[in-house]
Formats: C-alpha cells, sequence, structure tokens
C-alpha cells in the first residue's frame, strides 16, 4: 500500500450531506468512482451490487417523489417535513443508490453478497474522498421504505444498501472518537481452546 492511500484511510472523515456544496464530480471523476467501487472483493464475481445516479435536475424530480411517498407512508408528515423531503437529495451535487442485489440459489451465501454492497459503499466513499470531495453514506428513511424502493425500481431481491452524497466540503469536519484497537483486538492463543 503507498503512503498516500494508508494516510488516507487514516485520516478520512465523512462530511455530513448538510455540508456538501458544488461542485461534484465531473464525468471522469466519476468514471473512476464508479469504477473502484465495483472493484471490490466478490466472490465467484456475481456483482450483487448496482448504481442508481442522481444529478441534475433528477434529484429535484426524485424529491418530488419523496414527498409524495412520506406523504403516503406517515399521513401526519408537516409541511415542513414535507418541504426536507422535496429537497433531500439537493443536498448534494451527486447522489449515488447503491443497490445491494442477491442472486440466489447461489453456491454464494447471502452474507457474503450483502457484505460485497457494504464494499462497494465504502469503495466509494473511500475513491470520492481520494479525489478531493466530501462524501456521506447514509441510509435514512428512504433505504427502508417500500414507497422508495418502488420508485427506484428494486427487484424483490434487492435492497439499498446506501445512498453515497458526493460533493465539495463546506468545512473540515472535526474528528471523531475511535474504538481503542485493544478494545476490538484480541490475539487467539492455543492455550485457551
Ligand atoms: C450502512 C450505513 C448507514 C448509515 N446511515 C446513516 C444515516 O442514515 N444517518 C447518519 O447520520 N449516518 C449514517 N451512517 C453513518 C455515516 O456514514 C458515517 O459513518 C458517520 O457519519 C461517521 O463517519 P466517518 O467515521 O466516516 O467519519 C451510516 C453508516 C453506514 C455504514
Amino acid at each position: 500500500m503507498s503512503k498516500p492511500t494508508i494516510e488516507h484511510l487514516l485520516t478520512r472523515r465523512s462530511v455530513s450531506a448538510n455540508a456538501l456544496g458544488e461542485p461534484g464530480p465531473d464525468s471522469a471523476q466519476l468514471d473512476q468512482i464508479l469504477t473502484a467501487a465495483a472493484r471490490v472483493p466478490d466472490h465467484k464475481k456475481l456483482a450483487p451490487w448496482r448504481f442508481i445516479l442522481f444529478q441534475g435536475d433528477a434529484r429535484e424530480a426524485f424529491g418530488g417523489a419523496l414527498a409524495e411517498i412520506c406523504r403516503a407512508e406517515e399521513p401526519a408528515s408537516s409541511a415542513v417535513r414535507l418541504e426536507m423531503e422535496a429537497k433531500r437529495f439537493l443536498r448534494a451535487p451527486l447522489v449515488i443508490a447503491v443497490v445491494s442485489r442477491v442472486t440466489s440459489p447461489s453456491p454464494v451465501p447471502e452474507w457474503e453478497q450483502v457484505l460485497s454492497a457494504g464494499a462497494a459503499c465504502q469503495n466509494l466513499v473511500v475513491a470520492a474522498s481520494a479525489l478531493g470531495f466530501g462524501v456521506n453514506w447514509v441510509t435514512e428513511w428512504c433505504a427502508y421504505s417500500a414507497g422508495v424502493r418502488q420508485a427506484l425500481g428494486l427487484e424483490e431481491n434487492e435492497k439499498v444498501a446506501g445512498f453515497v452524497y458526493i460533493g465539495t466540503a463546506e468545512g473540515k469536519p472535526d474528528e471523531r472518537p475511535r474504538p481503542a484497537l485493544d478494545e476490538i483486538v484480541s490475539v487467539w492463543l492455543p492455550d485457551r481452546c
């Protein structure tokens, strides 16, 4: 691993979707980001993920659908909430829905296919931030809504692994606490059997 890569992994931070402005990636950068996202460990080459891009006016159009779905699924939603939903995808110049798609039956367990979709999300995060963009991987209510599933055209075997917001960070996020290694790492010893 090159030094810049390890430095990036050791210092990278997510940036809130609310703090992402223009510009987003240009088409060459977007190609790199998506190519990196598709270059993840993938048992038996099933490609158990796909990507849906939201850019430009499509973000506002999808926001209109989100507001309608929110109104239908949560009829008590306030006007302020519906307005927020209408603007949800306008928080960043680019939103990428990462869709986990499980091939079944398959010799590859569903768990492994889902893990590969998580890896695709993280490669998106790492690639976009390596290019200098602010990135936020979120699910929010939209990832779990039946109405949003339908609006995205998901099949039965598909789930939203995340919505990855990408843009230019308006500020530098503070560091956040990380687990101490001695709390999450142990060394297996044969005499403990
Ligand atoms: C699958 C998944 C879903 C997430 N969904 C949300 C979410 O809906 N809202 C949120 O504020 N953060 C969510 N997060 C957390 C952020 O992506 C991010 O991890 C957190 O803000 C700190 O990020 P950092 O450690 O990369 O700086 C989610 C993380 C994962 C892995």
